[in-house]
């Protein structure tokens, strides 16, 4: 498989904080890759070194075998990054904003891949406008298309959707599909998990700087439970009636309370019976019994928990 994102050993120091603590992944060519984390885990300052943008204090970035540092224009060409910052010269019309970037890459003649960026996201009729009269909506339409105009093999996304309306969101997710499908490398940060979970198949978990989980989607899925199960009970019992095996699945230890309402994250469907039966043999009177799968959310929340106990 080829590799189109080496990421190799990146510590970032910013004075006394390290933003990134020698984190290495690979991202292989045509996948559709998610990079998630909390707020300040370390995302975005990846994204600037994957982009040129900052250096890494040691470790080094090849985007489709070109290093970021040696090899800065090569790399430079190979990428698109959507960044989350909007910035444009408000002078600028949409489409001049276009082919200025285009005389970056030194396209000159690019009209008619322009014409089907504005196309696709929905900016035809807003060609000749300013950039200052746009809304912001319309300003991230020429964001992506601006990331888009010297066709890159890999395109970066840095929370494209956040704070977007729906019909954006469904106009984005429209077009990156399709370039996925054609070929092209996804990497993706967003905080709307259940995008991720529809839309790539490798997920990369950040905290503080370091690379907590790398797994493909489903496995990550699968790892933590495959099902969570919610009883509601006329009563109330105390859980540490229950079996210790049967505690165990018990999302929160409620232990020591008395409740009438338990979560328990499960391996399987086949665990729900033996552990009705012993929510029953524990006193509890069955009020309401829902069964979910467990999302990415679950899954997220879960290593993020296990790893502030040190279990990680
Ligand atoms: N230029 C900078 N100077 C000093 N500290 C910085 C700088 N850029 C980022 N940081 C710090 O580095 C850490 C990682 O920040 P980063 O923006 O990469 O996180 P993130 O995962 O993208 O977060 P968010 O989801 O909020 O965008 C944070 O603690 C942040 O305050």
């Amino acid at each position: 498989m080829t590799v189109a994102i080496d990421v190799s050993h990146v510590v970032k120091h910013y004075k006394d904080l390290t933003a990134l603590n020698d984190v290495s992944f690979t991202v292989n060519q045509g996948e559709f890759f998610g990079l998630l984390g909390p707020n300040g885990a370390g995302k975005t300052t990846l994204i600037s070194m994957m982009a040129g943008l900052a250096k890494p204090s040691s470790g080094s970035i090849r985007i489709m075998g070109a290093d970021v540092q040696k090899d800065a224009q090569m790399a430079r060409r190979q990428l698109g990054v959507v960044p989350q910052e909007l910035a444009f010269d408000p002078f600028f019309t949409v489409r001049e904003t276009l082919v200025w970037q285009s005389g970056y890459f030194g396209l000159r003649k690019n009209d008619a891949w322009i014409d089907e960026l504005l196309e696709n996201l929905g900016l035809t009729d807003k060609a000749n406008a300013n950039m200052r009269a746009l809304s912001g909506g319309m300003k991230r339409r020429v964001l992506v298309a601006q990331a888009l105009v010297h066709r890159p093999p890999v395109i970066i996304l840095d929370e494209p959707t956040a704070g977007v309306d729906v019909e954006l969101r469904q106009t984005l997710w429209q077009f990156v599909t399709r370039l996925h499908r054609e070929g092209h490398t996804i990497v993706l940060t967003t905080h709307y998990l259940e995008e991720a979970e529809q839309l790539c198949e490798r997920i990369a978990m950040l905290k503080n700087g370091r690379l907590l989980a790398l797994d493909r989607t489903s496995h990550l899925l699968q790892q933590i439970a495959g099902v969570q199960l919610q009883v509601k009970l006329h009563n109330t019992i105390v859980p540490a009636a229950l079996p210790v095996g049967i505690q165990s699945l018990l999302r929160v230890d409620e232990s020591v309370i008395e409740v009438n309402k338990l979560l328990f994250t499960l391996k399987n469907a086949g665990q729900v019976e033996s552990t009705l039966a012993a929510v029953r043999e524990a006193g509890g009177e069955l009020e309401d019994v829902g069964v979910s799968q467990a999302d990415l959310e679950d899954v997220f929340m879960r290593m993020m928990s296990e790893q502030n106990r040190g279990v990680a």
